[in-house]
């Protein structure tokens, strides 16, 4: 994404887990993990656009180019950095060629405005990228503008047959566009997709949607939640997290190495602050790579017992935990086919969903999903429920939570599994810090990306606390 970090443990998983993940894969005995381990940056000066050798990427633009490729055959953009997409390139480089793919993602409305009246035909997918890429660097990011001419002039010509003829079409368009500020100060942010848009000007109104859309186009900064009485670098959120400017780099900071904090959204944080967990309460998290929350919820000294389907994943989640020195029983498997050995008093769901609530550090999302997973996710949102409170003693605690914006995944899920579910109740939140705007009639938390605009936003995410009768 577009922050130079070396991500240690972002607050959600780099590629949005979109897709329902399940397989009967083999329950495995949890054991404790081992105890104590933006806006993107205006990049200076225009560089040289030297010719990619051999279909890899030579520099940052180029490499920025390889990613917005790959992202046409349906890779995040996390995924295509980590896989063959970006080459040799140095580190620096790497991180760079990450901003500028993203900020042309992000202002891909503004940049295609200024485009439209330019172009006489749409240019192949290529040269659009170029066209979009040159657009962003001159009027995005503020950059010279004979050196980005010159590189997007270098890269068209590299960019295969025809680029020769296109790089005269490459030349005169962007002379042109490098005057047209106004039209993209002027200009509206990308619209969110149909499958999304519909559903969101539905719950909240036409305002909301292009509310929401304007967020879309600022990287977010990068939260971190303490541990209890640990100093934590970052300006102090309302609701408990601090926050750094986007593209901080977190390894260097003090505390990282102690393991006094951890990165995560201020709104990925709200769901286990809903809970409320207790010393030596048993707690599962069935959904809990890379384990921000089930890091949450060990600092409160509960017993965790932390699930998920995926393997790989979980090893991010036992990393995390040595370096914070906290700990929490690891068990690899299909939340839906588990089943501790007693009842919990309390359970963390935070399903696989859309992500949608995620789009300003995934700008990529709406350009490479359709919305037909959305009824598969309801469903298996909807049996983790279930299930989930099957797994807790009477007057035992669930918290369901998404990042997702789409309601489906959100507050009509949860007026569906109380009509499932008679006797259950919604326990309002009481934390501190949560603007009252966030609570829904329901008595459930809503965040939006349009929220705390004066903050810096926050991703959007749906949180409810359920109580099962009895106890
Ligand atoms: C939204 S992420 C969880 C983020 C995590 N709670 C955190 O705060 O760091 C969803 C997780 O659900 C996992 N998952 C998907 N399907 C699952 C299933 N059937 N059983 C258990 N985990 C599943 C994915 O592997 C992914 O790690």
């Amino acid at each position: 994404m577009p922050q130079d970090r070396a991500a240690p443990e972002p607050a959600r998983a780099p590629p949005p887990p979109v897709t329902p993940q399940r397989s009967a894969r083999k329950e495995r005995a949890g054991r404790p993990a081992a105890p104590p381990s933006g806006r993107p940056r205006p990049d200076a000066g225009a560089r040289s656009a030297a010719r990619p050798a051999r279909g890899q990427p030579a520099d940052a633009r180029g490499g920025a180019l390889a990613l917005l490729a790959a992202l046409r055959e349906g890779a995040t953009l996390a995924e295509a950095a980590a896989g063959a997409g970006l080459g040799q390139l140095a580190p620096a480089e790497r991180a760079r060629a990450q901003r500028l793919a993203a900020a042309t993602i992000r202002w891909r409305g503004r940049s295609d405005a200024v485009l439209a009246p330019l172009l006489g035909r749409q240019p192949r997918a290529e040269m659009s990228d170029i066209l979009r890429l040159a657009v962003t660097e001159l009027l995005g990011l503020g950059e010279a503008p004979h050196g980005v001419v010159n590189a997007a002039v270098a890269l068209a010509r590299g960019a295969g047959p025809g680029g020769r003829a296109a790089a005269g079409m490459v030349n005169a368009v962007l002379r042109r566009a490098a005057g047209a500020q106004a039209q993209w100060d002027g200009a509206a942010p990308a619209r969110l997709p149909d499958w999304l848009r519909g559903p969101v000007a539905r719950q909240w109104g036409e305002g909301v949607a292009a509310a929401i859309e304007a967020a879309h186009e600022t990287a977010p900064g990068v939260d971190l939640t303490g541990k209890p009485g640990a100093a934590v670098p970052g300006e102090p959120l309302p609701t408990g997290s601090r926050r750094l400017p986007p593209g901080t780099q977190v390894t260097a900071l003090p505390g990282y190495e102690a393991g006094a904090w951890w990165v995560q959204d201020a709104a990925a944080a709200l769901p286990v602050r809903l809970l409320d967990p207790r010393a030596g309460e048993r707690v599962a998290d069935l959904c809990c790579a890379p384990g921000g929350k089930t890091m949450q919820l060990a600092a409160a000294g509960a017993a965790v017992i932390a699930v998920d389907l995926s393997e790989a994943r979980l090893s991010r989640v036992r990393a995390n935990l040595e370096r914070t020195r906290l700990d929490a029983a690891l068990v690899a498997a299909d939340a839906l086919a588990w089943r501790p050995d007693c009842a919990l008093d309390a359970v963390l769901l935070d399903a696989p969903c859309s992500a949608t609530g995620t789009i300003r550090r995934h700008p990529e999302l709406p350009l490479i999903r359709d919305g037909a997973m959305i009824p598969d996710l309801v469903r298996l949102q909807a049996a983790m429920i279930d299930h989930a409170l099957a797994l807790l003693g009477p007057g035992g605690r669930l918290v369901y939570a998404v990042c997702s914006i789409h309601p489906a995944e959100g507050e009509a899920q949860l007026a569906a599994a109380l009509d499932r579910h008679p006797g259950l109740t919604v326990e309002r939140p009481r934390m501190p810090g949560l603007d009252p705007a966030w609570i829904t009639p329901e008595g459930a938390i809503r965040t939006r990306p349009d929220h705390w605009g004066h903050l810096g936003g926050l991703d959007g995410f749906f949180a409810v606390r359920l109580r099962r009768p009895g106890g």
